[in-house]
Order: C-alpha cells, then structure tokens, then sequence
C-alpha cells in the first residue's frame, strides 16, 4: 500500500479519503531534519503553508509522486524541483477564496473600527470610548492589487458596502474589472486614490516587496493597508517606519515576511496595526474544502488517474482523458518508434495532429510523444510531469503543427524526429475497435499493429527480397509473426515492417544489410 504523510493538521475528511488507498501518517511537528530523514518512505506528501518543500527534501523524496498543498499558494514548495523529479504538485485553487476573502473584509474592518483593541481593553476591565473613534468604509475608495479569485470576491462584498472601487492587475480585460464595478488603473494611481489598498496577488520575483518605501510616499496619510495574501508582497520595515511616520493610518496583515514574525517591529505598533497569524484560510468550510480537494487528487494519482488541479501538468477532466488516452498511448508509442528510427541525438520533434485530434487540447497528446521519444533513454524517469523540461533541458525543439481537414482516419498523429542521423517519420491512427495502427512509414503507407519486437527495413522492391530476410532470420532462429510491406511504386523504394516474437539476436542487422536491395534496417523495441 502507498505512504502518504501529512505535515500539517487537515480536515478529517481530507485524512478519510487518503486512507481509502494509502497508509496515512500525520506527523505534524517534525523538524526540517526529521522531515529529510523520513520522506523517502512517503509515494504522497500533503502540507499547508507551514512546510517548506525544498529541493533538497524533494531529492530525498526518492519514491514521491505527487505534493499536494492543502491550499492555494505553492510558495512553499520547489515546483521546478518537483517537476524536474516527475513529482505531480496538486492544490486547491478555489478551496479557501471565500474564506480569505471574508477574512480581507474582516481586517478591513476590524483596522477601521479598532476592534481587537477594543475588545482587549473591555476585557480589561476599563471601558474607554474616546480611544476608538473609527472611519467608516462606505463611500470610501478601496484598491484591489490582483483581482483573481480572491481579489474578485472582496470586490463583491466592497461593492455591496458602498465602497469604490480600483484595481490594478495587467492580467485582467477591462470587461471582467467593469462587470465586477471596478476601474483598472495603473498602480502610481491606484496607490495615490485609494483610502484602503487591499493586496491578492501571488508572491514571485516581481512581486516581492511591490509596496516599498516609494510606494508609501505615493499613498494618503489616510490610507490603511490589508495584506491577507503572501509576506514579502510589503516591505515590512518601510511599512513599519511609514506608519511611525504617519505617512498611513495603518496595516493590517494576515501573513508576514517569516512567519512567525518573532522580533519584527511590527509587534510594538499601537492599534494602527491588526495582526492575525495567517488566517485567511481557517474556516471550517474552507478547511473541509481544501483538505477534499488534495486528498482526492492524491487518491487519483495513487491509483493512476490524472489530478483536476496540478500545477505542473495540464489539468484533465475525466471526461477529456477518457477521450484523449488512446490518443496518448499513440503519441507515446509513434514518439518512442519515430527515436528509435531517427537513432542518434533528436534534435527536433514535430507532432501533427490530424482530424479530430486538431480540435482538441493537443498539449497531453504533444507531452505524450515526447515521453514517448525520451522513455528509451530515461526509461521511469520521464513522465508526463517532466517530459517538456526533460526535452527543453536537451535542447530539443518541439514543433506542433495541425490539420483539420485531414480526414483518412477520424483522429490521426505523424510525429517526425529529426537528428544527427537524419529524419524519419511515422503516422499512426486508431481504427473504430479503438485499436492502434502504425499507419505509415517515412511516407510509406502500411496498417500495422505495433508489436513489442519490430525489423523494419527500407530497401527496393524486387523479387525474392523477402524471401531472402525470412530465411536469414530463420537461420537466427527468429519467428516471424506478421510481415507488411508499403510501397509507393512497384519496384520502387518501399519500407518492410516484420513483428517479431522474441528480441533480435546479435549480429542479425548487420547481415540483413548485406542482403542486395536493402537500404537501411532498423531493430525496434517498443
Ligand atoms: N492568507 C491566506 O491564508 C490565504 C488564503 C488563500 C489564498 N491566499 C493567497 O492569496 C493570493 C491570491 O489568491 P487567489 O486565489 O485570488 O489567486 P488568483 O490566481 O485567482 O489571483 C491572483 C491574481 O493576481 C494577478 N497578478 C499576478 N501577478 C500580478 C502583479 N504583478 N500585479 C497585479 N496582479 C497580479 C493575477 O492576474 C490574478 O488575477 C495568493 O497569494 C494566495 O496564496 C492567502
Ligand atoms: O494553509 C493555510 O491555512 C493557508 C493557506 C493559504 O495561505 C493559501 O495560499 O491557500
């Protein structure tokens, strides 16, 4: 049975459908260390935000296949490492928006209305009004940096409060801005407008501290700041140093540059400041959510299906899958034939979908050719995770080119490899049965069933030349169990395809390139 481990504390329900296949072992403080130490027993790793899923546990996590993140950012973890290793990395996209959402709104107004630090004093026993004169966020102007799904949702609920809104998001048509109620504006703007500048974006190298020191000297003395997305988007002692300034009124933040945030100046700001320790995402709802939606695409990949949410392969719905596998055991089989006919290093691989196959979402069918191409070299550690990287890093270009019109078969694939040795092609299609058929060869028409041990040769039409191969593999002891020729004239160039029932033996290929009319032969183990 599989080995999942979860680091950090999930829903039950999350735990409940991991354990329909695999040995489930929460563990949920274990020290970088004890994680490096362990995970190499582990097929599936689930975390939260907590665990940081470096390159250095991903190596060691020999026998993992797929990461999931009970959640939406993957910052937390080396994706390009993952991908590099074939490790499928899965989160849950939508799990937690309501959640973080509301959780946005709530800061907002907590921080108008110094609620927290109201409470506190009550609590105290001391009953002080004055202390706490609020602003109201009616009417105001509040600025959304990132309006996906998160950012969407806050705009929502903002409208519903009567506020304005901005957002800044080049990713975003101005159509879904407007039908949302907002004006996209560049962010100088959006910083200089805004009372309330609320951040829903993901933390990269472009968006690490997006709001610095510059950035405040832009914004009104009024302006307060919600940050319920990812640490580092701020720079936190510009903040720190603007608030003690007064150049804002305040912050409040769900997530910090460490988290913790031990020892960050942050903590000895006044009721200018609200601080949660990230909890955007913590609600029963989101938290049931999240740890289904992982825990479900562990379970699939587990048992060999493909993840709805990976972050590092396409996403396909079972309906799309079902349609496309014989496709993709095709591509995967016409690559492997076309690498081993193109012999030497490929340096271009050309997939042409034909038919139907031009209509439909053509990237799992071009990962699968690759994979096919790469397999014979790489063996298990291509996949479809990391077949694209893999021929990226060997320099290989990819061409793909379609052909709707094409219609011999309902779906049809010619993948080409062209290298060092030259360029050969094959063409394949699926008959009605759902059968696959190698349907040409350099251009040479044939129907053959591929077969796990294949001869091919190119060489001249002429009287006897078969004759002659089929006893020389007799000679070798070699039973031949079906045998095609295609050809375009008589007695001109043709290609002879012969299914094998055990591998060649030694020395056959070269005597059958003796053979007078043969031009080339290859041997084919697919
Ligand atoms: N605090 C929490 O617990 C919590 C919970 C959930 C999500 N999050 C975080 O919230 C953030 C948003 O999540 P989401 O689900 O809305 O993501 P999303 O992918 O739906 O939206 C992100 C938006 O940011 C935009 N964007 C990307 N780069 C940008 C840039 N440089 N400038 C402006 N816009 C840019 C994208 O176009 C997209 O519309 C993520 O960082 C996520 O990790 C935090
Ligand atoms: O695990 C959590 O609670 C935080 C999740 C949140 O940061 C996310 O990106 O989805």
């Amino acid at each position: 049975m599989p080995r999942v481990l979860v680091t950090e504390p999930i829903d039950p329900a999350g735990v409940a459908i991991l354990s329909q296949v695999a040995q489930v072992d929460q563990r949920h403080n274990l020290t970088a260390a004890e994680l490096q130490a362990c995970i190499g027993e582990y097929d599936g790793l689930l975390v939260r935000s907590a665990t940081k899923v470096t390159q250095g546990l991903i190596t060691a996590g020999h026998n993992l296949k797929i990461i999931g993140r009970a959640g939406v950012g993957v910052d937390n973890i080396d994706v390009p490492a993952a991908t590099r290793q074939g490790i499928v990395v899965v989160n849950s996209p939508e799990g937690n928006t309501i959640a973080a959402a509301e959780q946005t709104v709530a800061l907002m107004l907590a921080l108008s209305r110094y609620i927290p630090q109201a409470n506190q004093l009550v609590k105290a026993g001391e009953w002080n009004r004055k202390e706490f004169l609020g602003v109201e966020v009616y009417k105001k102007t509040l600025g959304i940096v990132g309006l996906g799904k998160i950012g969407s949702h806050v705009a929502t609920i903002a409208r519903a409060m009567g506020m304005r809104l901005l957002a800044y998001d080049p990713f975003i048509s101005q159509e879904r801005a407007e039908q949302l109620g907002c004006s996209l504006m560049e962010l100088e703007v959006l910083f200089r407008e805004a009372d309330y500048i609320t951040l829903h974006i993901p933390k990269t190298p472009d968006t690490t501290h997006l709001i610095n020191r510059e950035s405040f000297k832009k914004m009104k003395p009024t302006t307060r700041i919600i940050n319920c997305a990812r640490g580092g988007l701020i720079d936190e002692v510009a903040l720190v140093d603007a608030i003690k300034a007064g150049r804002i009124a305040g912050a409040a933040l769900d997530v910090f540059e460490q988290e913790p945030p031990a020892g960050s100046p942050l903590l000895l700001l006044g009721k200018e400041v609200v601080l949660t320790p990230h909890l955007g995402a913590s609600t029963i709802e989101a938290q049931s959510n999240v740890a289904t939606d992982v825990a479900e695409q562990i379970r699939d990949v587990l048992l060999g299906l493909p993840a709805r949410s990976a972050v590092n392969i396409p996403g396909l719905s079972a309906e799309v899958l079902t349609r496309l596998k014989p496709y993709l055991e095709l591509a995967e089989l016409l690559g492997n034939l076309a690498g081993q006919l193109a012999g030497g290093r490929v340096e271009t691989l050309g997939v042409r979908l034909q038919g139907e196959l031009a209509n439909n979402a053509s990237q799992p069918v071009v990962i699968a050719a690759i994979k096919g191409l790469l397999g014979p070299a790489l063996q298990e550690r291509v996949n479809y995770v990391n077949a694209a990287l893999e021929a990226k890093e060997r320099g290989i270009r990819v061409v793909e080119t379609r052909d709707e019109s094409m219609r011999d078969y309902s779906g049809s694939l010619v993948i080409t490899a062209q290298g060092s040795q030259g360029e050969h092609s094959v063409a394949g299609a699926l008959l009605g049965t759902g059968e696959l058929r190698i349907t040409s060869i350099d251009g040479f028409p044939i129907s053959v069933a591929p077969t796990r041990y294949m001869l091919i040769t190119l060489h001249q039409d002429m009287p006897g030349i078969i004759g002659k191969i089929g006893s020389l593999l007799g000679s070798f002891n070699v039973n031949i169990a079906s045998m095609q020729v295609g050809r375009k004239l008589i007695r001109g160039d043709s290609v002879m395809v012969l299914s094998i029932d055990d591998p060649l033996p030694d020395g056959v290929v070269s005597e059958v390139v003796q053979i007078q009319g043969i031009q080339d032969a290859y041997v084919v183990n697919l």
